[in-house]
């Protein structure tokens, strides 16, 4: 049995980053830049007007005549002579002539005459200079940042469609247990409902990951086995819940054996989650989740989101979201680190009630999970302890 120390660790050591893929810039959120984005056009294109009123070419008149009008998108447009002015809408070309826009509400207009008073614009005024976002060639985004819908509007701004981001991995779970079934279906003797499923696609779905195949297996030593060995070949990261255990009808380690996976560990000193397992096969990933749901959610949020965000470019994925003082004291096993499901508030962070593995009523309340370290298993209140966001 190793450390949750250690098992972080040898994850963190085996998970690979996933290649390079060009991604629809309207799906790229959230993901990683895997190589710096420059751009390849000057932006604004032209020089625009930034906002809506009169263009002139400035001189020592204090009245002009209006002789066009440009809207935005506008491709005909005529110059300005000395002395004259257009009618200019926001984003429209600036004509050859005028070298500042003068805002309506600054104007009053008779006719086709516009006067203002000087005193309160710059010759210069509200106009967008060509260029003056980005030259062509700058780079505007380096690699290993996290896309935003800022920089998605900043990537459109300059005509980029496919950007290049880390690829997000292909997911693989397995269900097993003969006592396992789906919501939705009447439950018979003996039988229950699936939770981890569940779990285990919200998880993804916080991760944006779409690419999922989710198969329900009885407990049989083959047919883990074989869809094991079917699995390794389509998808990246396998993740079996349940049948991971020391019973006779627990295949799954056996199974991994038979597919080929080599193991990476197998059972951690802690709490929920001891007999969690971790193997890989050529450069993917296999999990083994110990069934009991508690233990899935925990070796899920502890284990396998900081490898996908790490496969995904991701840094600092294996860090807890913080630290905040116990609002009630704990008293644990001892050599085994304990995660807690907990109810975080502005000053300090309260243990629920309910921690055994198989009992899922303090998600209801639970917004973070508290690690008790090993090595300091009775805390009182007002120590700080880590905690993770659910
Ligand atoms: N003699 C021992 N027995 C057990 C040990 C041990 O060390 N020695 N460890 C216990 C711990 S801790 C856990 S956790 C479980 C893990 O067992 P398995 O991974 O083999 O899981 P199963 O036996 O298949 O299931 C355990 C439990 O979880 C329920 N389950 C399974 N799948 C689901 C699902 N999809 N949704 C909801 N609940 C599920 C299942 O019905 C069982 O109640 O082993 C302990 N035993
Ligand atoms: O890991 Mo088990 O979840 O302690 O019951």
């Amino acid at each position: 049995m190793i450390s949750v120390q250690e098992a972080k660790s040898i994850l963190k050591n085996t998970c690979p980053i996933g290649a390079c893929e060009l991604q629809d810039l309207n799906l790229a959120v959230d993901s990683i830049t895997a190589k710096p984005i420059k751009a390849s056009i000057e932006t604004p294109a032209f020089d625009n007007a930034a906002m809506d009123g009169y263009g002139i070419a400035w001189s020592s008149d204090d009245n002009y005549q209006v002789v066009s009008t440009i809207q935005a998108g506008s491709k005909k447009i005529n110059n300005i002579a000395s002395g004259q002015a257009c009618r200019i809408f926001t984003g429209a070309k600036i004509p050859q002539g005028v070298d500042t826009i003068i805002p309506q509400e600054l104007i009053k207009r008779k006719e086709d005459r516009i006067y203002f008073d000087k005193q309160r614009i710059q010759k210069g005024a509200n106009i967008r200079l060509k260029g003056s976002q980005n030259r062509a060639g700058d780079t505007l985004i380096d690699q290993g940042v996290l896309i935003t819908p800022g920089i998605m509007g900043l990537l459109a701004s300059v005509g980029i469609d496919k950007v290049p981001v880390y690829r997000k991995p292909s997911i693989g779970i397995i269900l097993t247990g003969n006592e396992i079934k789906t919501v939705g279906t009447e439950l018979e003797e003996g039988e229950i409902y699936d939770a981890n499923g569940p779990i285990l696609k919200g998880f993804l779905r916080q991760l944006g990951i779409n690419t999922v195949e989710t198969v329900n297996l009885k407990d049989d030593e083959k047919l883990t086995s074989q869809t094991l060995v079917r699995f390794l070949a389509s998808h990246d990261i396998i993740i079996v819940s349940g049948g991971i255990s020391v019973g006779e009808y627990d295949f799954v380690k056996q199974g991994m054996d038979q597919a080929g996976v080599e193991e990476l560990f197998y059972k951690v000193s802690q709490r929920p989650g001891k007999p969690f397992y971790a193997g890989a096969n050529s450069g993917k990933l296999v999990f083994g989740l110990p069934g009991n749901p508690c233990a899935v959610f925990t070796c899920f949020s502890q284990y396998i989101k900081p490898s996908i965000l790490q496969w995904m470019g991701h840094s600092d994925c294996w860090e807890p979201s913080g630290f905040l003082p116990l609002e009630n004291t704990f008293s644990g096993k001892n050599g085994f680190t304990h995660f807690l499901k907990a109810k975080k508030s502005q000053n300090g962070v309260s243990i629920l009630s309910g921690q055994e593995s198989f009992n899922l009523i303090a998600y209801g309340k639970a917004n973070v999970t508290v690690e008790i370290p090993a090595e300091h298993t009775i805390k009182a209140v007002g120590d700080r302890v880590a905690y993770y966001n659910c």
